[in-house]
This record gives C-alpha cells, structure tokens and sequence, in this order.
C-alpha cells in the first residue's frame, strides 16, 4: 500500500500588492521525513509555513493531513491536527519560569506542578537539559530555544516546522538540536526545516523543496548534493569566491581604552576593562556567543549609550565618548544593528522614509527652505540602494515591515555602506540572508575596507568571521580578549576563548585556582 504523505500541499497561492508570494507551490511531506525548504530571500519560504500553521490564509490551493482535506483557519486549529511551529524568534516572557511560561500557553486544566513534571519528562526523554523552575532571564538563547521546542512536544506532533531554528545557537547547541530532531524523525514525527546553511540541510534532511520567486523550482535529496548543487538550485549560480588582499593598515580611527559600564538593564552585563583599535583599511572581528557584554559595547560605541568615561572612546582625534549617534555620524560612522526592525528600521514606514533614520541628504537646508524632505530625491536615493543590493521589495514606497527578512537587512545594510563611512560598524551582517547576498555583503564589506574604511564585525558566525577579518578578538563575560591576526587564529583556539578562557583573562585564573 503507498504510503499516505503527512502533509500534501496542491496549488498554494498567496498574493500580495507587487508581488505574488506564493505561486500553485505543491508539497509533499511524508511521516518521518525531514524536509528542508530552499530558497533565496524573498522565495516565499515563510509565507508557506505560516499558511501551513494556519497564521496566514491562502488565496487558493488545497492542504490535505494525512490524507483528508482540512481548512486551517489559525494556530490553534493548526496545533490541534498535530501540526507545531517553533519561530526565529522566541515567544517567552522573560521574567517568568521556564514552566510558566510553558503552562502559559496550555490548556489550564493541568496544574503548574502537573505541567512542570511534564517538562521534566519530555526533557528527559529527549535528552534536552533543562531547569523548569529557572526564570527565562537567567538563559542563554540555545536554552530557551529548547523551552520552544519542549513546549512544541508537548502538544505530540506529528509535524513540527522550524524556522531558521540554528541562527542563534553556538555550534555545540547546534549538535544537540540536531540529536532531538534527528530521534523526534525516527519515531515518525515529519519535520519541516528551513534555514540557510546548506551544511545543515545536508546533513539533517532527506528530503528538500526549492522555492523560487514563490514557485517551486526543484525537489532533491540534499544528501545527495553538494553545497555548489544546492546553491545552483536555489539562486542560478555558486555564490562568488571572496578575495581577501593583504593591506597595510593606516591610522586608528577608532580606539577604545579600558572601558568599564555597568549593566544598565538587569539582564544585562557588564562591560570590564575593554581596549580595542580599529585602523583605516582593516576589518577588526568581535567574535562570541550573543549576550557577553556584544549589545552593550555596540550601544556605547554608537552613542545610544554616551555613559562611557572621559577619553574611553576616541574616533581619530575626537573624543566621542560622550557624543550622541548623530554626532558621530557626522564624524563618519556608520552603524548596523543587530535588530532589523525597531532599531535598524520602522516597521511601517516606508523604504524612503526609513532612508532618513541614519542619511540626511535629502533634507533641504534649514537656512534656504525651511529642512523639507525633497520626497522625489528621497525615493530616487532608496530606488538605488535597491537595485544596489538586490532587495526584493515593491520599489521605495513599500513599507519595511513587508520586506522578507533577508531583504530588509540587505536593505539596512546596504543604506548604511552607500554612506561611504569612515568607520563602519555591523553587527551580525549576514543574519538570515541566503548564499548569495550574504556573500555580496562580505564582498561589500571588503570593498570598503579596501577603500580605507575601517571596519569592526560582530559576529557569532566564525566562518564569516574567518572570511572577512584582518584581526580577530573574542568577547565573553563581557570582557575582550588580545586580538588576534586572522592568519595565526584557529577555530579551536578562538572556541576555547568564547568560553572565557584566554591567557591573562580573570576567567582563565579563576579556572586555574579552581583546579588548584
Ligand atoms: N505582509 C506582507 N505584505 C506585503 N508583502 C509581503 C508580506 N509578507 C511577505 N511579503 C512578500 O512576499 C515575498 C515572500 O516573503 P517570505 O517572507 O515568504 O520570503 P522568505 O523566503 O521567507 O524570505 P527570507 O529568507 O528572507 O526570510 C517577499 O517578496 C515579501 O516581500
């Protein structure tokens, strides 16, 4: 008897104003498969999940769960067939237990202590180490993305969607993610995985579904391929080599000298004691797991946060310590948050008026008319940064927040690096974009380097780090390890010092005391 297929997508389309998302997409999973779902920025990968999970309602086409027609009209639905979805971003509070968090979320029939030793089981069962009474505050990002996933389990699956589930997680919590998905697979559970790393598709997935420009271009084992393979399934083309020329540096542009900050949010962290020096024509490289002191240096260098002592931060000969974004600007940075929207951009504005966030050009001076917005010059500017970076979007006037998520950070990054900085700072700059564009950032990022910009990269991404950098440093407990030059640095060695441990670190000497 065949085999009836866990999920058989026929005909899916979604439209949008500008653009379809969505084309007659058809999909089949079948019970105990992986599949991964492949596809550049703007392919229409998440618009298919959240149709599946009942959070976006599809133009046309059919959904049939193991083998019957069904109507998903919201999450709940979607939850109660057996369907869960664990998003990029987690959906936790933050001052609450793990397991309240978790019974938040449940029906309240069960009590906390029922729920809480529930948690406990399935943890155990699936080998995933958690505390269900810790407050959600107190863990990293690779525990409370296993508080979502047990969370998912909970409801028993039969299909369980993740989106992008590895950007954030350190490569050991990739391992262990991969161990539980791996078993939840052999006991039937059918599992839909979308990211960007072909490594991990090959390895993970038996199965895989390319989408592109919303239609589906290619179904194939991605066991079977290579990454060039799947790179030319999914964009047309193997992403272009970078080329990394040794330069001579110049002068500092940006020097930090032992600079302390106490936490200002409670949650947060420290910051002891951090020097660094970025030269013109050098990529400097911060590398770390996310929530070791990253945000707060990147707050005090752009000027969000202007607490830093008296000559602790300089740019050339300024001193900018105490200088608001806006003044530093002027002087020459240019900065790219880690978040997209909110920080990098405003969700409902505009492509053209997010251009205003951080470039000012096309205000008129305030001395002859009045600092008008020339709206035209603006639009033309943001049509440019556009084609520039090959952002999908539905031309300037299109708002942020209808941006895929790889094209608003190609979008960001792209109005920042069009400014011709002095000094350029980026903060994850390839975070969800696909093969292509991230290797048209690093080639961007090179680019100006060569040009004489100096630039620091924050970075949990070793790879990239290893790619673009000249220097490399290490945060962690919110102190920075000596940097290193790239040539002389290993994985190995730059793993151990994201734990702390380099030579002369406190870390380092209180692990010594400890064994004595
Ligand atoms: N709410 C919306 N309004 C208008 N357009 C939208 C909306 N949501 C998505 N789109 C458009 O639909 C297309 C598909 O977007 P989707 O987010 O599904 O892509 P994706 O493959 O998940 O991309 P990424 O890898 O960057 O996350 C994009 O062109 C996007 O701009």
């Amino acid at each position: 008897m065949p085999v009836v297929p866990r999920l058989q997508l026929t005909g899916i389309t979604k439209a949008y104003p500008g653009v379809i998302a969505n084309s007659e997409v058809s999909l089949t999973v079948l019970p105990g498969q992986t599949h991964a779902v492949l596809g550049e920025n703007g392919a229409g990968k998440s618009t298919l999940m959240k149709i599946i999970y009942g959070s976006i309602k599809p133009d046309a086409g059919q959904v049939l769960f193991n083998g019957k027609p069904v109507n998903i009209r919201n999450p709940k639905e979607a939850r109660a067939l057996g369907i869960s979805m664990v998003f990029q971003h987690f959906n936790l509070f933050d001052t609450i237990t793990v397991a309240e968090n978790v019974w938040l979320g449940l029906d309240k029939a069960q009590s906390l202590e029922q729920v809480t030793a529930s948690i406990t089981a399935k943890a155990a069962e699936y080998g995933l180490d958690i505390d269900p009474s810790r407050p959600v505050h107190t863990l990293s990002v690779g525990e409370m993305q296993r508080v979502e996933i047990i969370r998912a389990l909970l409801t028993n699956p039969q299909l369980l969607i993740l989106d992008e589930p590895t950007s954030v997680l350190t490569p050991q919590a990739v391992e262990k993610l991969f161990v539980v998905l791996k078993k939840l697979a052999s006991e039937g559970c059918s599992i839909l995985y979308i990211s960007h790393k072909l490594h991990e598709i090959r390895e993970l997935c038996n199965a895989c579904t390319v989408l592109r420009g919303g239609k589906v271009t290619g179904v194939c084992n991605p066991a079977e391929e290579s990454n060039a393979s799947l790179s030319r399934l999914m964009i047309g083309a193997e992403p272009p080599q970078l080329e990394h020329r040794p330069q001579q540096a110049g002068s500092p542009v940006l020097t930090v000298k032992n600079l302390s900050l106490a936490r200002e949010d409670q949650f947060g962290v420290d910051l002891n004691g951090i020097s660094l020096t970025v030269h013109a024509g050098e990529v400097v490289g911060i590398a770390g797991v996310s929530g070791n002191g990253q945000k707060e240096l990147l707050y005090a260098l752009s000027g969000e946060d202007v607490r830093a002592p008296k000559g602790s931060v300089t740019m050339g000969k300024a001193d900018v310590s105490s200088l608001h974004p806006g003044g530093r600007r002027k002087l020459g940075l240019h900065f790219v948050p880690e978040e997209r929207l909110g920080r990098g951009a405003v969700p409902t504005l505009s492509l053209a008026q997010n251009m205003l966030l951080t470039r000012t050009e096309s205000i008129s001076a305030p001395k002859f008319a009045g600092g008008w917005i020339r709206v035209r010059q603006l639009e033309d500017h943001a049509a440019r940064i556009i084609k520039a970076f090959n952002v999908k979007a539905n031309g300037p006037t299109a708002a942020a927040r209808s941006l895929s998520g790889g094209n608003l950070q190609k979008f960001i990054v792209g109005r920042e690096i069009d400014a011709a900085p002095k000094l350029f700072i980026v903060s994850q700059p390839t975070w969800g974009v696909d093969v292509g564009a991230a290797a048209q950032i690093r080639g961007e990022i090179l680019a100006l380097r060569d040009a004489g910009c100096a630039v620091l990269v924050v970075s949990e991404e070793l790879d990239e780090l290893f790619e673009v950098s000249d220097r490399l440093h290490v945060i962690a407990h919110g102190r920075l390890s000596p940097s290193v030059p790239v040539a002389e640095a290993t994985v190995e060695k730059i793993g151990e010092w994201m734990s702390g441990l380099w030579e002369g670190s406190g870390a380092a000497a209180a692990v010594e005391v400890a064994h004595g």
